[in-house]
């Protein structure tokens, strides 16, 4: 078992920077339905370009590597305890190579231990069979999309759907309406694992376990694949779109698994994966640890070519502008929902613990007219100090909306830039302020990586890498808003529409 912990790095390594075949054609298959132009089109193919870019910079595909979750499946009489501290140490060297981002977290201090590992990280799950391989499975499933699982218990009353029952009809309402209280949040389009029965704890793991499934598989068990099938032609009705940004691709797969329930039980759990959908496993030699065989068909069977997107939806109306930072109230008051909008100069990070400490602190420099993007980047130290940006897409801004709108009016902030917008509170102070919200492509993070040239410096390396604040020197990091000065917002919007959407489903179609 000697080569076990490089083959274990290898799965890291390939499943943090290269997603599997069966996502890619996913993705392909709802680029070539998505509307020509449209804010989904533009995104979906900032998304392949990005996919193509951690490829070829063998660096990770999105800067939140999530929760690493290996399943290993060994023969009897295999040691577990070896094989557990090999794959402990591939998962530290990996973090140390930029391949993870630091993300294991104390919860109650907020420490950050700096190489993934600590108490229930990363999780490790073993189970026995009768083959003499191992085979190790692992999947990367990032917060923000972790954030959007939801777990259902029936009979129970959902908004636009009505009441939910104990039977297939009820769970087809649970299923849809779990892709709508995503909306664009966890990085839509999306997959989704789905675990019916079980408890709290194992219809989770069931619904994360239905993950692991290929893309094209058929559910054996008939009523599922016919409710798979169902939910595949549907849920893209609700017209979500990449990133909440309206479209005609919500959801890109649906996987579904029952078990046992209790009498008194009866759970539909929902595990949400974002576009980024990271799995990947080997097949291992027992004796040596060498891999033999990959469990998905890697991703460069798959090329992600670049499809041209030039005509805007609008006929010719799409505007562009370009901003440097510090940016004046009356350029901000210019822009509308839909505009597109290139940064230059610099822009600082800002995330959880930077908004909270801002509430009662000053900040550590002046940040009137200043842009402040949602980010926990990846970063890596050369041998003479220096830091570089190795992944860096946008997390999810609504978990900063109890803080945004004070933070704005308190430091003079003009424009505030993440993914999945945010709400009433936020949009208030845009509007009063004068300031503008910037939706940015979630996961994209080798795609926006590029456009940060130099790191300027950095305070509150205490919070830990992700939650440090940069400030970065900016050049052309496009992004769109969604949230403008004058009261509109396009997330609150298909918010609105997609749940009309959602009540058309309403009537039962597996009585
Ligand atoms: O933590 C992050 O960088 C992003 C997170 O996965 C999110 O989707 O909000
Ligand atoms: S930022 Fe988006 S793509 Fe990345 S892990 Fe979070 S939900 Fe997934």
């Amino acid at each position: 078992m000697q080569q076990f912990q490089q083959s274990v790095y290898k799965l890291i390594v390939e499943t943090s920077t290269n997603l599997p075949a069966d996502v890619r054609q996913a993705i392909q298959a709802a680029q070539a339905k998505e509307d020509e132009g449209t804010r989904s089109a533009l995104s979906l193919s900032t998304i392949t370009d990005n996919i193509h870019m951690a490829e070829c910079n063998v660096s990770p595909i999105c800067q939140d590597t999530g929760m690493p979750t290996f399943i290993i499946h060994c023969p009897v009489g295999a040691n577990q305890i070896v094989m557990k501290k090999q794959i402990l140490q591939a998962v530290a060297q990996a973090t140390k190579d930029s391949k993870l981002r630091t993300n294991s977290v104390d919860s109650l201090t907020g420490a950050n231990s700096g190489d993934n590992l600590g108490p229930g990280t990363p999780v490790v799950h073993f189970e026995q069979w009768e083959r003499d391989d191992i085979e190790v499975k692992l999947i990367l499933k990032g917060g923000g999309c972790e954030n959007k699982n939801i777990q259902y218990s029936l009979p129970t009353e959902l908004e636009g759907l009505g009441k939910a029952g104990r039977d297939l009809d009820g769970i087809r309402k649970c299923i849809l309406h779990a892709v709508y209280q995503a909306q664009g949040q966890g990085c839509s389009a999306g997959f989704i694992g789905v675990g019916i029965g079980g408890d709290r704890t194992t219809g989770y793991e069931l619904a994360k376990h239905q993950l692991f499934r290929h893309a094209d598989d058929v559910n054996p068990h008939e009523d599922l694949r016919k409710l798979e099938e169902y939910i595949m032609d549907n849920a893209n009705k609700l017209g979500i779109g990449t990133m909440g940004f309206g479209g005609q691709v919500t959801l890109l797969g649906c996987k579904i698994g029952v078990m046992n329930r209790l009498p008194a039980s009866f759970f539909v759990s929902v595990a949400y994966n974002c576009w980024a959908f990271r799995r990947q496993g080997v097949v291992v030699d027992a004796a040596t640890g060498d891999i033999k065989e990959w469990v998905y068909r890697t991703g460069d069977t798959v090329p992600m070519s670049k499809k041209p997107q030039t005509a805007p939806d609008n006929g010719g109306e799409r505007r562009e502008i370009v901003l440097h930072t510090p940016i004046s109230e009356e350029q901000i008051r210019e822009l509308r929902v839909g505009d597109v909008v290139v940064i230059n100069g610099t822009m600082h990070t800002g995330r959880d613990a930077l908004h909270k400490y801002l509430m009662d602190h000053d900040a550590p420099l002046d940040l009137n007219g200043a842009a402040i993007y949602h980010c926990g980047p990846v970063m890596a130290k050369d041998e003479n100090g220096e830091w570089s940006v190795k992944a860096a897409g946008p997390t999810t801004s609504i978990r900063e909306e109890p803080y945004q709108g004070e933070i704005i009016k308190k430091f003079g902030i003009r424009a505030v830039i993440g993914k999945g917008g945010m709400g009433p509170k936020t949009l208030a102070a845009l509007q009063q302020h004068g300031a503008v919200y910037l939706n940015a492509i979630g996961g994209a993070a080798q795609y926006y990586a590029q456009c940060f040239k130099k790191v300027e410096g950095v305070d509150f390396m205490e919070f830990g890498i992700p939650e440090a604040m940069w400030h970065l020197q900016t050049e052309g990091f496009a992004a769109i808003v969604t949230m403008d000065s004058h009261g509109n917002s396009l997330h609150a919007e298909v918010e609105k529409d997609s749940l009309t959407k959602l009540s058309h489903f309403k009537d039962p179609v597996f009585a």
